[in-house]
């Protein structure tokens, strides 16, 4: 299959990897294939495989325990594979990356838990987050381009913050915390976007407020969303979008929700708990 892709390996070139030159000429962005993940025996991935298309927005559910974090940790190079093929695009072999190359080369990882900085307002988090220099207090005396507050104003937009822009981050109700964290992800303008469990602990309203801005994101870069909400996964995936579904550390089941919803195993495994 990889040689049919036409990937070849570039080990050890992590640090000349540029921004936004992943080769999605065969239309993939991720390429997961048999990857395999121990833990002191324990197979936590056994043989997963998994496609994501350029721009697509996947969903991923599953029973606790089924290796959706693991196979997060895979990608973002967290964790190392037993054995398997990992690759963003046709040239880039994640396996042989480390996590700041992968990052580097423009997938974002959105924990579940918010991490942003309480004691910052809402724009100083974000121009920290567009920041090239991590040291802070450097960042922050450093006067932004007009480009710079361009792209801030934009993304207070896209993520429904303008009104509580001065506000110090740790003001902030959860679901504002996890738009804000998203937004500091979208400075770094990733080309893979990974979500853990987004909505989880946000009220019904912010639910759907986030479910608008990530169905918002569409076209400007894949993401690959986590979730046990299924309402939210719902208003993800609409009629046709694609929904994985893994259990004991492989794909179950894949296909539109309606389809994985009326899958047998799925509901016996995972659904119908
Ligand atoms: N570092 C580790 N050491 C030992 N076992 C681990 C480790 N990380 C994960 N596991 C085990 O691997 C399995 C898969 O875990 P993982 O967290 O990937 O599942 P998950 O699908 O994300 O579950 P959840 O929905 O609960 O977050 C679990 O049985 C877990 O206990």
């Amino acid at each position: 299959m990889s040689a049919n892709l036409g990937i070849h390996s570039d080990a050890g070139l992590g640090h000349l990897y540029e921004r936004g030159k992943i080769d999605v000429s065969h239309g993939q962005i991720l390429y997961l294939e048999d990857v395999q993940v121990s833990f002191d025996g324990f197979k936590a991935l056994r043989g997963l495989s998994l496609t994501i298309e350029d721009n697509e927005l996947r969903c991923i559910i599953g029973p606790n325990g089924a290796g959706k974090t693991t196979m997060m940790d895979v990608v973002t190079g967290k964790t190392r594979p037993d054995a398997g093929t990992v690759f963003l695009g046709q040239t880039m072999d994640l396996t042989r990356m480390d996590e700041a190359a992968i990052a580097q080369a423009g997938v974002g990882r959105k924990f579940q838990k918010p991490t942003v900085f309480e004691n910052h307002t809402v724009w100083q988090n974000l121009d920290l987050a567009r920041a090239t220099d991590k040291r802070w207090f450097k960042s922050l005396r450093a006067r932004p381009s007009a480009q710079a507050i361009g792209a801030i104003e934009a993304t207070l937009e896209r993520t429904a913050l303008t009104d509580v822009v001065q506000r110090p981050a740790g003001e902030l109700s959860h679901g504002q915390k996890q738009r804000l964290e998203i937004g500091m992800l979208l400075m770094q303008e990733p080309r893979l976007l990974l979500l853990d469990e987004p909505a989880a602990g946000i009220s019904d309203d912010e639910t759907m407020q986030l479910a608008e801005l990530l169905n918002s994101l569409r076209g400007s870069c894949s993401m690959l969303v986590v979730e046990h909400d299924m309402a939210f996964v719902a208003a993800l995936a609409g009629e046709s979008g694609r929904v994985t579904v893994l259990a004991e550390g492989s794909v179950l089941a894949e296909g539109t929700l309606a389809q994985v919803q009326s899958d047998e195993r799925v509901i016996e495994s995972y659904l119908g708990r």
